[in-house]
Order: structure tokens, then C-alpha cells, then sequence
């Protein structure tokens, strides 16, 4: 553990008194445990602390955070620091992003800039700051982003900001900034410069063509009236912009704040805003992940899938942390209902349930953070890869995917009084956890979302035949879906697939009717068969699943009873042999467990 910078980081925390309690103790591991904080390779140094909306109060304390030397990113954002610019952070020469916006900082900027050299992302906004716009921010050659919207900063822009060359984004607006506008600035969005060169360069009359006869007598008059009058215009217009500047800044509306940048969040147009200040990312209580909805934006993402709810991104933060995020689409939820459910969601700590570790909700968009799962789900697992290079699911892994799944599913249905539903169970809403064991997610959004009954949805090999509409799911719906999963590790098969000749074959049915005709041991899938001494668990596990979906949900047993069921077979299953029939050495036999 890296102790200089454990005792600096406690000095700070004792300081700040955050609102929002922080696992940070002595006596933990500060790489492994500590919110907010991020250590190099070999656990030597912190290289990034991102406390964001933790209530942290008063002045960055001297010599506490300017002692983490290695520092690469430092996310301070929306807490209530004050003081002016804490001018001890000039001493972290390493660091490349810093977020001090929503706090309450004030005067001037003195710092000479030019001493953090790595800089890539400065965000001031929403401050107090004062003085003019620092000169030496030109210094700053690898700068991407710089914002320091909402302030009180005065003067005019500097026009050597010109020669920031890397510049992708910058916003000065809602300052006391004026005119003249210099030229480099028009590249960015109007945006950006809202509320500069309104001054009264701008409202000066043109001057007179010579040719134009001065007017004389009443005439004269007359346009001595206009003249004034149109004055007194101009200058109720002027009060009025100001006004509003004014309380724009109070109430730190952060306006057309675009987040999404080239290479960042979606490949689809995602220009997302914060339309308030208070609309952040909600963690939920110990997870370790600190970034904010920016980092989040401007991390580099990629699609992971389209689903019934919204679309999954995998998402690389600047610390190549990956998280899964899920964009929701057609919530019916408002604001507080939505908090409601995913407080519920997000309280469930299990080792079969996926962790929800964070959501956001806006007028625009709603996002829910999970860990990100690199081996992928039970569907790709089982379906993926059909090719040569094929990794067989071997029948371990298979029981134990629904020995974990059925525990997590179980204990899904204890919470908010024995009244939660999952909604959406299917095997690419299942992954395995770190023992291998299946772990569910993507639960309890039917509650939240608008009625869906597309006709043929991916989601419809999984429905019960009485979900007319996916708000009518229940925990005996959840038993149905969960009898189709196990029959997908049964058979290999997807429960709606179409045969070479294009027939489209309901899993479910097919299996009823295979069984009907005594031909069970036709429907297991062709890879498990190399196990040996495994037919009788495979009966006993397909006899479970064709409990589960009959169609009368009230002969359907509940998930309690399938968790012990399920794990009878398995726990006896335990003490045989499993290996191959074939060579035991087979390479491609995945039994790592
Ligand atoms: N935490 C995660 N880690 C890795 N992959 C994930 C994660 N969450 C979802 N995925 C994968 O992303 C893809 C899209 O997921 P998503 O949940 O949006 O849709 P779906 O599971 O196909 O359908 P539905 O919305 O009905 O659940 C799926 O292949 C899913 O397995």
C-alpha cells in the first residue's frame, strides 16, 4: 500500500467531512478497498481519486491532495469545496484530467498553467471564480476540453487561447466575458460563447454615409427622440440579459452542456445533456466506482446488444475500468417511481445476482451501470461460436449456471415484501460469477417501463403463455422462463430457432412433443454427450424443467422449491466422475473447476 498517500488521503477526509461515508480505514487495503481511488500497476501510487457528489465542505486542506504526486485524474466535482483555486494542485505535475465544477470556489485564477503540461480535460464551471481568463492556459498543448461556463469571469478572451491546438470542446459562456469575439472561437458551437461581445461594441450605431443629409428643424427633434428612446431600449434589453446570465448561474443550469464527443459514448447520436445540476449518476453504498457521468460519457463504448428494454454499451473508462451500461428506452416511470425501483434493484446483494451498481435518470435518458462481464453471458456461452474453434459448455458448468441462477432468482422474489418480479429472464440475462456459477440480471424493469407486446420478440420463446404484456409478469412467469433456460442447457438449443428447412420450432413444444414420443433421450444436446454417468441427472433436471413450464401457473413450483431441487441433483452429481468418455486429456473438455 502506498502509506504517503494513504495518510494524505485520511488527513483529507477528516478535513472535507464528507456527507456521504466514505470505507476508507486505516487498516484496509487502500488499492483494493477504498472508494473513489485508483492505483498504478504495482500499487506503489494513487493515480486517480474521483470523489464526486460526496458532500465533501470547505477548503481543499493544504498539503493533502497536493502530496499524491502521481496523480493522473482528479474528479472533485459537485461537492461544496470553497476557498479560492486551490493552488497546492500545481505541484501534481502528472496530471492529465481535472473536474472542480459545481463546488463553490472563488477569486481569481492566478495559477500559471503552463505547470500542468499533461492536462487534457479542465473543468471549472459553476464556480465563483473571478479576474480575467488566465493567459497561461495557452500553455496547455494536449488540452481537449476546457470549461469554465458559469462564473464571474470578466475581461475579454485571450486571443493567444488560439494556439491550443488539441482543443475539441470549450465553453465560457454565462461569464461577465466581452466582446470583440475572436475569430478561433466561432469554430465551436454558439454555445460555448453565449453571453460574449453582447457589450455595447456591438450595439453602436454604423456609421453615417457621408452623402446622408443631417436632419433639421422638428425633424431633428424627432430623431433626437428616436435616438433616445431607442437607448433606453437597448438598455432594458442589456439589463435583461444580464438578469438572466445572472440567475442562469444561480441556479447552475448547466445549459447545452454537450457531453457526447467524437469517439465517445454511442455510435448513435447521443448528445446527451445534464439539464440540471443536481442530475448525477447515483452510486449505491460500497461499490467502489467513482466516476462520474462525464467520464462515463466520454468513455470509449461499444455496442454489446439491443434488448427489449434499450441497448447495452461496454464501456472503457480513461482507467480501463469496464462497466456494462444499459440505455433504457420507454420508461412510463417518473423520476421517482424510477428511483424507487432501482433502489430496490440496487439494494439486492447477492452472489447470484448481478449488481446494479449505479443509474441515472433525466428527462432524456436513463442509465443503469453494472460490472461488465468478459466471458459473456449463458446465451453465447451456449450459442456463440458453433465453429470448429468451439469450446463445449461442459455439464458442470451447466448445472452449475442453474443451481446459481435458480438461488438468484429465488432471492429476487424475497425482496420488497416477496413481492419483486424479474420480469426478463432469459440466458443472455445470465453470467457466470466468479465460482462460475450463473448470476442473473437485468431484473424488475418491467415495473418501470411501458407496456411491450411486440408480436415476435426475442423475449417470446421465454414468456409464459398467460404475459400478454410484459407488465403482467409475476414470479410464476419467472418459474416459466426459468424452466425455458433450463432446457436451453438441456438441449443447446435456442428457444425459438428455425431448423434448415425454415421451420420455426418453439423449444418447449418441440421438447413436449420429443417426449410425448419416448424419444427423450433425443432432445439432449449432442455435447453432453460424452459425458459419462450423467443420463440419470440429465432425466431428473429435464423432468424439473417441464415442471416449470406447464401452462397453469398455479401448478408451477415456486423458486424456493427449484433451488433445492435443482442443487439435490447437483450435490449428487458432485461426487462422481464426469470426466470424458473419450480421452480425459481432450483439450477441448473445459473442466476448470
Ligand atoms: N453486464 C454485462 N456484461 C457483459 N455483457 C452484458 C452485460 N449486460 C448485458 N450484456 C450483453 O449485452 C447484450 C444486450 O443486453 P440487453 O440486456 O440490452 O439485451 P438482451 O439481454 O439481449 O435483451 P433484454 O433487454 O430483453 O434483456 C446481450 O448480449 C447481453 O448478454
Amino acid at each position: 500500500d502506498p502509506s504517503q498517500d494513504k495518510r494524505a488521503l485520511l488527513e483529507f477526509l477528516t478535513i472535507t467531512r464528507p456527507t456521504r461515508s466514505l470505507n476508507w480505514n486505516e487498516t484496509t487495503p487502500l488499492c483494493k478497498n477504498w472508494t473513489g481511488v485508483t492505483c498504478n500497476r504495482n500499487e506503489s501510487r494513487i493515480i486517480a481519486l474521483r470523489l464526486p457528489a460526496i458532500g465533501l465542505n470547505g477548503q481543499i486542506p493544504p498539503n493533502t491532495i497536493s502530496r499524491l504526486s502521481a496523480l493522473r485524474v482528479l474528479s472533485l466535482r459537485s461537492n461544496r469545496l470553497s476557498g479560492p483555486f486551490p493552488m497546492g494542485l500545481a505541484g501534481l505535475k502528472d496530471l492529465g484530467f481535472l473536474y472542480l465544477e459545481d463546488n463553490d470556489f472563488s477569486g481569481p485564477l492566478l495559477l500559471d498553467f503552463f505547470v500542468w503540461k499533461k492536462l487534457v480535460s479542465l473543468n471549472l464551471s459553476n464556480n465563483r471564480f473571478n479576474g480575467t481568463v488566465p493567459v497561461s492556459l495557452s500553455g496547455l498543448k494536449r488540452l481537449q476540453s476546457l470549461n469554465l461556463a458559469n462564473n464571474s469571469l470578466s475581461g475579454v478572451v485571450p486571443d493567444e487561447l488560439s494556439g491550443l491546438s488539441s482543443l475539441k470542446e470549450i465553453d465560457l459562456s454565462n461569464n461577465n466575458l466581452h466582446g470583440p469575439l475572436p475569430s478561433w472561437l466561432r469554430r465551436f458551437p454558439t454555445s460555448s460563447y453565449q453571453g460574449i461581445g453582447d457589450d455595447v461594441t456591438h450595439f453602436q450605431p454604423p456609421p453615417e454615409p457621408p452623402t446622408r443629409k443631417k436632419p433639421k428643424g422638428v425633424t431633428k427633434t424627432v430623431f433626437l427622440l428616436i435616438v433616445i428612446s431607442v437607448s433606453i431600449l437597448l438598455l432594458a434589453v442589456l439589463a435583461f440579459v444580464f438578469a438572466l446570465c445572472y440567475l442562469r448561474r444561480k441556479l447552475t443550469i448547466v445549459k447545452d452542456h454537450k457531453l457526447q464527443k467524437k469517439g465517445g459514448m454511442s455510435p448513435e447520436k447521443f448528445d446527451s445533456r445534464m439539464e440540471e445540476a443536481n442530475n448525477r449518476l447515483s452510486f449505491f453504498e460500497g461499490c467502489s466506482y467513482s466516476f462520474d457521468l462525464e467520464d462515463l460519457l466520454r468513455a470509449s463504448a461499444e455496442i454489446l446488444g439491443k434488448g427489449t428494454f434499450g441497448t447495452t454499451y461496454k464501456a472503457v473508462l480513461e482507467d480501463a475500468t469496464s462497466v456494462a451500461v444499459k440505455r433504457l428506452k420507454d420508461v412510463a416511470a417518473g423520476k421517482r417511481d424510477f428511483e424507487q425501483q432501482m433502489e430496490i434493484i440496487g439494494g439486492i446483494k447477492h452472489e447470484n445476482v448481478v449488481e446494479l451498481k449505479a443509474y441515472y435518470y433525466s428527462k432524456d435518458e436513463k442509465l443503469m451501470v453494472y460490472d461488465y462481464f468478459s466471458s459473456g453471458s449463458v446465451a453465447s456461452l451456449l450459442h456463440g461460436n458453433r465453429g470448429e474453434n468451439r469450446v463445449p459448455l461442459d455439464w458442470e458448468t451447466r448445472m452449475k449456471i442453474a443451481i446459481g441462477a435458480a438461488k438468484g432468482i429465488a432471492r429476487i422474489h424475497k425482496e420488497n415484501n416477496g413481492k419483486l418480479v424479474h420480469g426478463n429472464i432469459k440466458s443472455s440475462n445470465i453470467f457466470l460469477n466468479s465460482e462460475r456459477y450463473g448470476c442473473v440480471s437485468d431484473l424488475g424493469l418491467t415495473a418501470v417501463m411501458s407496456a411491450l407486446a411486440p408480436p415476435i420478440s426475442r423475449q417470446a420463446g421465454y414468456r409464459a403463455p398467460e404475459v400478454t404484456d410484459t407488465r403482467k409478469s409475476s414470479q410464476l412467469s419467472d418459474v416459466y422462463s426459468f424452466g425455458v433456460v433450463l432446457l436451453e442447457l438441456l438441449t443447446g438449443k435456442s428457444p425459438i430457432h428455425t431448423t434448415a428447412g425454415d421451420e420455426i420450432i418453439h423449444l418447449v413444444r418441440w421438447v413436449h412433443s420429443v417426449v410425448r414420443e419416448e424419444w427423450t433421450a433425443e432432445v439432449f444436446d449432442v455435447e453432453l454427450l460424452r459425458y459419462t454417468n450423467i443420463e440419470e441427472e440429465m432425466v431428473e433436471m429435464l423432468q424439473i424443467a417441464m415442471s416449470c413450464v406447464v401452462k397453469a401457473p398455479d401448478q408451477r413450483p415456486k423458486m424456493s422449491d427449484l433451488v433445492r431441487l435443482v442443487e439435490s441433483v447437483g450435490n449428487r452429481r458432485a461426487s462422481l466422475e464426469t470426466k470424458p468418455e473419450k480421452e480425459a486429456s481432450e483439450t477441448s473438455t473445459p473442466s476448470e473447476t
